[in-house]
C-alpha cells in the first residue's frame, strides 16, 4: 500500500513562532510514521484557505493544520465547501488552541503528530453562516471583538496576556445591542450584553462555558446574556469561568441546529477568533461534516 500524502499547512507567526524552529523534527516524526508529508508556509491572511482548497484539488489523503484557532478557522474555510474533504490533523501550536483542547489534542507536537500517525478520524459538526464556516465558536456584541483586534504580532510576544490586557481596556465601553432570534423552535427580541454559539466546550479557556456540549450532535449551543450592568457583567462572567451560570437569569441557553439572528445595530460576527462579517446572519450545523484525527482512546488531553 503506498504511504498516505499528506500536506502539512503551517503559520510560522503562529504562538511563539514554534513551527519555524520545528519544522524539520515534525516532517521527520510524521515521515519515519510512515505519512509522506510536504509543507505549504503561509504567509499572511486567507493563505491557509488557498493552501487547503488547494491541497484538496490535488487529492492529498490528510490535511494538517499548524497553528492556532486562527490557521484553524482558515483551513476549514478552504474545506468546508468542497464535495472531497480529507481528514484533517492539528498540531496545537497556536496562543489560542480552543478547537484542539475541546478534542484533547496535546499542545506538545511530539505527542500531536503521535495522535495523527495513528490516523483516527472523528466526524465533528461544522457551523455556516452567511457563506463562512466555523468549528468551536460564533459570537458577536460585547467582548466578542477582543480575539481579532489584538495584532499577531502583539499576540506572539505577550502570548495570552494580550487578551486580558485588551479585555480590561474595553470593559468600560459595554453596550448593548438588539437581537431578533428565530430558531425552529422559537422566536425572541431581546437586548443583549453579547451572543455565543458554541458548538464544542471550550471557548477562548472558558471550557465550563457548555460542558454538555456534544461536537457530533447536530446542535449548537446558543447563549444570550441579557441587558445588565457591568457588575451583573463581571459576576456572569466569574459564574462562567466557575461552570456555575446554567441558571443564571441574565443568561439564556437555547439548544438547536438552525438560528437567524438580525439586528438594527452594527454588530460584527467573530468566528472562531477572527473577524466574519456582521449580522444578519442565518448560523447552521452541517452535521460531522469534517473528520479530525484524534486519539482514538480518547485518554490523551491538551497541556
Ligand atoms: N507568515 C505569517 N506572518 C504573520 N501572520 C500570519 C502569517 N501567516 C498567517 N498569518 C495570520 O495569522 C493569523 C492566525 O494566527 P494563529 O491563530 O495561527 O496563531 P495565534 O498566534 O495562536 O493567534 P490566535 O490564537 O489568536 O488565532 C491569521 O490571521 C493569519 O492571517
Amino acid at each position: 500500500m503506498r504511504p498516505k500524502r499528506v500536506r502539512l499547512i503551517y503559520n510560522p507567526s503562529s504562538g511563539r513562532e514554534e513551527m519555524k524552529k520545528r519544522l524539520p523534527d515534525v516532517l521527520a516524526r510524521l515521515e519515519r510514521g510512515g505519512l509522506e508529508v510536504s509543507a505549504h508556509a503561509t504567509i499572511g491572511e486567507g493563505d491557509a484557505t488557498l493552501a487547503a482548497a488547494t491541497a484538496i484539488e490535488r487529492e492529498f489523503d490528510y490535511i494538517i493544520a499548524a497553528g492556532g484557532d486562527g490557521t484553524l478557522y482558515e483551513v476549514i474555510n478552504g474545506m468546508a465547501e468542497k464535495e472531497y474533504r480529507p481528514p484533517l490533523g492539528l498540531l496545537p501550536v497556536g496562543t489560542t488552541n480552543d478547537f484542539a483542547r475541546a478534542l484533547g489534542i496535546p499542545r506538545n507536537w511530539e505527542q500531536a503528530c503521535d495522535i495523527i500517525l495513528k490516523q483516527h478520524a472523528r466526524p465533528i459538526d461544522v457551523g455556516r453562516v452567511n457563506q463562512k464556516y466555523f468549528i468551536n465558536i460564533a459570537g458577536g456584541g460585547s467582548m466578542t471583538e477582543l480575539t481579532y483586534e489584538v495584532p499577531s504580532k502583539l499576540k506572539t510576544v505577550l502570548g495570552q496576556l494580550a487578551y486580558y490586557m485588551k479585555g480590561i481596556e474595553k470593559l468600560p465601553r459595554l453596550k448593548p445591542i438588539e437581537l431578533y432570534v428565530k430558531t425552529p423552535e422559537l422566536e425572541l427580541h431581546e437586548e443583549v450584553m453579547l451572543f455565543l454559539i458554541a458548538n464544542s466546550n471550550s471557548v477562548a479557556g472558558f471550557e465550563k462555558l457548555s460542558p454538555d456540549a456534544s461536537l457530533d450532535d447536530g446542535l449548537f449551543e446558543l447563549f444570550l446574556l441579557k441587558r445588565c450592568s457591568l457588575a451583573d457583567f463581571i459576576r456572569v462572567v466569574t459564574l462562567v469561568l466557575r461552570g456555575e451560570h446554567m441558571d443564571d437569569p441574565h443568561l439564556m441557553h437555547i439548544r438547536t441546529s438552525q438560528v437567524e439572528i438580525t439586528s438594527p445595530d452594527y454588530v460584527q460576527l467573530n468566528l472562531d477568533g477572527e473577524f466574519g462579517g456582521t449580522l444578519p446572519g442565518v448560523f447552521t450545523v452541517l452535521p460531522k461534516h469534517l473528520q479530525i484525527l484524534v486519539d482514538p482512546t480518547g485518554q490523551s488531553s491538551y497541556r
